[in-house]
């Protein structure tokens, strides 16, 4: 396969520590030895270590600290430290650990033979300029404790630049979770294949910025051990970009390229409505219709003057009370229903549920879920369901699986075969899990924890889908492309505005730039 094909296609590709050994145990059982892995792997890790170094300018005259622990991990960070010495750095080994495996202790050995600096005593690392964290990678199995534990807090507070190789060693390989304690990385260089717990929010702040380094694991023995078509995947800008409506069929009127209803909004929550508004715009959507209530449809058609703007009758709160009578929901093929509704719309959420086309069910339209029987609203429906719950809007939904499971990817899947619905699971990793697979969004911004954001997406996401449904396509693939172009208009306006610049409203305008930006690079 060529090289380009096959690092795209390695990118979508998600294991667990369990996948990693029996991948490892094939190809070594197939003939490579565990030594020739080991130095072909440092050598892809010394290789991106020197661009990362020049970018850091991070020169022969500073002084790097490896941490070296007593697996393979441990074995990696050796043979690292030997070739970095050998180009000239000033190296020094700190291992707080006295049984390693026989490989690494032989690495250890001949390091010491060559005269590197090796030491248990951690005020060694106090000097350094850069650390490389070898201490632990996937064969991590149990909570670290004493010793290294307290080393590692020691290191953390250093608050050096640390390099964790694999994992940040004491982060579970599965679930993201600390064991203990453990390293607080800026980069994280993922071997071979990405762990899950580059995939969950809860490692997030010890992995930094994670990358991964191909070691050409043949594609047979991949697929060996999680099938042709895995259950977990990561959504890939190429997985992303292709389920786009681009480009637009020539002959397509309004009607044709679709009809999407949004039902949001209240004399309180005013800004739900525009904002899943203008998210729709961007998708290019051919009608967009949204019933608001009646006080508040001269704010939209002001914010929205190409949308029909359908005023309710509303509650003495300003709520919707209920949807004008002569409204007829088969001209739609998605309807959106819940930003900004408050709890009072009860009625419009049990109408909605029975429509017989795709819904979308966000923020009150769930709080209001929660309180009917989610399980039996859900799996009732005969057309495509999509809800998009942040987690405490889940653990309100499905209390029962809350109980029994911490994994989120696990618990999407879990929801969505229960209910047959697409839940999109929103946190610092979006999961979007249908009852066969899951798919998590890798990439995003802390920048879009803010209100209002998960409105957008909610409009965005509901824009989409129609010319899907009028294609009769699929539609889990399009709402991978809602989540993942969401959070690449959140990066985008993080890069030119800072982190702090990324109001829901400015979030809308860098939709389509996101878009275009993406579209230049492939064409
Ligand atoms: N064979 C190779 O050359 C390759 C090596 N790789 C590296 O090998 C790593 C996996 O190697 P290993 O399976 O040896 O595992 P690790 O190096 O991650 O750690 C396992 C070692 O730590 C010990 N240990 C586990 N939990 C502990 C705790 N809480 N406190 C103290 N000690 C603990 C175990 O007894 C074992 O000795 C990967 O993360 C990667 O860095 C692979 O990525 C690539 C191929
Ligand atoms: N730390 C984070 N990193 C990346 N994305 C985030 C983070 N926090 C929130 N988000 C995203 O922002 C959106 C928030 O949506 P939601 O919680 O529904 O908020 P709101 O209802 O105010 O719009 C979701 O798409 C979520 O994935
Ligand atoms: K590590």
């Amino acid at each position: 396969m060529n090289a380009k094909i096959r690092s795209k296609k390695i990118q979508q590709i998600v294991v667990t520590a369990e996948q990693m050994r029996n991948i490892e145990e094939r190809i070594f059982s197939a003939g490579i030895p565990v030594a020739a892995l080991m130095e072909k792997v440092a050598g892809k890790i010394n290789h991106r270590l020197q661009t990362l170094f020049s970018e850091k300018s991070i020169t022969s005259a500073d002084k790097i600290g490896i941490l070296v622990g007593p697996g393979h991990n441990g074995g990696d960070g050796l043979v690292v430290a030997r070739e970095l010495y050998f180009l000239g750095y000033n190296i020094v080994i700190y291992s707080p650990i006295s049984k390693p495996k026989e490989l690494t202790e032989s690495h250890a050995k001949y390091a010491i033979s060559l005269g590197i600096n090796f030491s248990s005593n951690i005020k060694e690392l106090y000097d350094c300029d850069i650390l490389i964290d070898g201490l632990f990678g996937f064969g991590l199995e149990r909570e670290i404790t004493g010793k290294i534990a307290n080393a590692i807090n020691i290191i953390n507070n250093l608050n050096k630049f640390v390099i964790s190789i694999d994992l940040p060693s004491g982060i579970h390989t599965d679930t993201g979770e600390i064991l203990g304690t453990a390293i607080r990385a800026n980069i994280t260089l993922c071997l071979g294949l990405w762990k899950q717990a580059f995939l969950q929010d809860t490692g997030l702040d010890y992995i930094g910025r994670a990358e991964l380094i191909d070691f050409d694991i043949p594609r047979a023995d991949i697929n060996a051990v999680i099938g042709e078509y895995p259950i977990l995947n990561r959504i890939t800008q190429d997985t992303a970009i292709n389920s786009l409506p681009l480009p637009r069929p020539a002959n397509h009127h309004k009607y044709k390229n679709g009809y999407l209803l949004i039902i949001a909004g209240s004399k309180q929550y005013t800004g739900a409505a525009i904002l899943a508004g203008l998210g729709a715009r961007a998708s290019g959507v051919g009608m967009l219709s949204i019933a608001v209530p009646n006080s508040i449809k001269p704010l939209l058609s002001l914010q929205l003057p190409e949308s029909l703007i359908i005023g309710c009758p509303e509650t003495e709160n300003g709520a919707i009370l209920e949807l004008p009578e002569d409204i007829d929901l088969n001209r739609y093929q998605t309807i959106v229903c819940g930003p900004g509704l408050t709890i009072e719309a009860e009625a419009i959420v049990e109408r909605i549920l029975t429509a017989n086309c795709a819904i979308i069910l966000d923020a009150d339209a769930l709080n209001i879920l929660a309180k009917l029987n989610p399980v039996l609203a859900l799996s009732s429906r005969k057309f495509p369901t999509i809800i998009t719950p942040h987690f405490g809007e889940f653990k309100r939904l499905f209390p029962e699986l809350i109980a029994l499971e911490k994994n989120q990817i696990i618990l999407a899947k879990q929801a969505a075969e229960l209910t047959g619905a697409i839940i999109v699971l929103k946190g610092a990793r979006t999961c979007v899990a249908t009852p066969n697979q899951v798919w998590i969004n890798p990439d995003s911004t802390p920048a879009l924890g803010r209100g209002g954001s998960g409105d957008v997406l909610t409009g965005l996401l509901g824009g989409l889908l129609p010319p899907v449904i009028l294609a009769e396509k699929p539609v889990e693939l399009i709402v991978n492309t809602a989540v993942w172009w969401h959070s690449q208009a959140g990066i985008l306006a993080a890069t030119e505005r800072t982190e702090l610049g990324v109001d829901a409203y400015t979030l809308t305008q860098y939709l389509i730039p996101a878009l275009t930006q993406f579209l230049k690079t492939i064409n």
